[in-house]
C-alpha cells in the first residue's frame, strides 16, 4: 500500500520548511531520511502523521489519508520529545498502550521488543535517556503497526542498545521510515536512503549509491562530521 509525499511543501510562519518534496517508502522495505540538522526531517515525519498538514502537495500513508491510517491504528512512531509519564512505571505505560489497541501484542512481549525486562518495575523518571527511548519504542509497537516512524530513534543510545534496537525493528519486517543524521546508521540498517538538505530532497538510492555520489559532498559532509559520537 502507497505511502509517498508527492509535490509537499509546508512553512512554519515566514520559515520554508519543506520544498517540494517527493518521494515514496515502499511496502517492507526500511527508508532512512538522512538529513543535517533542520534539513526538514521532522517536520516530514509530523506530516506524515497527521500532526501537520501540508500547505501544497499529497501526503499518501498506507493508501488514504494521514489521519485515517492513525486513527485505524495502522501507524507507530517514535518521536524525539514523547513525554512519558513520569510518576507511572514501565510496566504501566507498556500495559496503557497496548490496551489502546484490538490486535494488541502481550506486556512480556512489549518487555522483550524494548529489552526493558530488568526495569520493568521502576519509574519512568528514573531511567536513563537510551531506557526511555526503548520505552518510546516498545509503545510505538504495541499495536503490531502495519508502518513505523522513528525520528532519530537512537540518539540516546549506547552502542550495544542501538545494535538491539535495531535488531528488533528489523525482525518485524515492518515498512520503516527513519529519520537520522548519522550516515553510518543508514549505511548499516536502511534498505534505501533519501537525503534532504534545506527543505529539498537531494538524492535518493541504496546506501551505496549515496556514498559514492560525489554531488553530494556538501549535504554528506555535514553529516560526516556529526558522526563521531
Ligand atoms: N515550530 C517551528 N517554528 C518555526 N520554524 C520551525 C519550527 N519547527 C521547525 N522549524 C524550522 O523548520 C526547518 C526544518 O526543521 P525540522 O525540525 O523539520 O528539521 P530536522 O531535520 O528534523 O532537524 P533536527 O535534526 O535538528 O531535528 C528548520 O529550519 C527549523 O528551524
Amino acid at each position: 500500500m502507497e505511502t509517498s509525499f508527492e509535490g509537499v511543501s509546508y512553512s512554519y510562519g515566514r520559515v520554508r520548511a519543506l520544498t517540494d518534496i517527493s518521494f515514496r517508502v515502499p511496502s517492507g522495505q526500511c527508508v532512512a531520511l538522512l538529513g543535517a540538522n533542520g534539513a526538514g526531517k521532522s517536520t516530514i515525519v509530523d506530516l506524515m502523521l497527521g500532526l501537520r498538514r501540508p500547505r501544497s502537495g499529497t501526503v499518501t500513508v498506507l493508501g488514504g489519508t494521514a489521519v485515517a491510517a492513525v486513527t485505524r491504528g495502522r501507524v507507530g512512531a517514535m518521536l524525539q520529545t514523547g513525554g512519558l509519564p513520569a510518576d507511572a512505571t514501565v510496566r504501566d505505560v507498556l500495559d496503557l498502550a497496548r490496551r489502546l489497541y484490538g490486535k494488541r501484542r502481550s506486556l512480556k512481549e512489549l518487555l522483550t521488543i524494548g529489552g526493558l525486562q530488568d526495569v520493568a518495575r521502576r519509574k519512568v523518571d528514573a531511567l536513563s535517556g537510551g531506557q526511555a527511548q526503548r520505552v518510546r519504542f516498545a509503545v510505538a509497537m504495541a499495536g503490531r503497526p502495519e508502518l513505523l516512524f522513528l525520528d532519530e530513534p537512537t540518539v540516546a543510545m549506547d552502542f550495544r542498545a542501538r545494535r538491539q534496537f535495531w535488531q528488533s525493528v528489523k525482525a518485524d519486517g515492518n515498512t520503516v521510515l527513519f529519520a537520522t543524521h548519522y550516515l553510518d546508521e543508514a549505511d548499516e540498517y536502511a534498505d534505501s536512503v533519501i537525503v534532504v538538505d534545506r527543505g529539498r530532497v537531494v538524492a535518493e538510492g541504496t546506501p551505496a549509491e549515496i556514498r559514492g555520489d560525489s554531488r553530494l559532498e556538501d549535504a554528506l559532509f555535514a553529516l560526516t562530521a556529526e558522526e563521531d559520537r
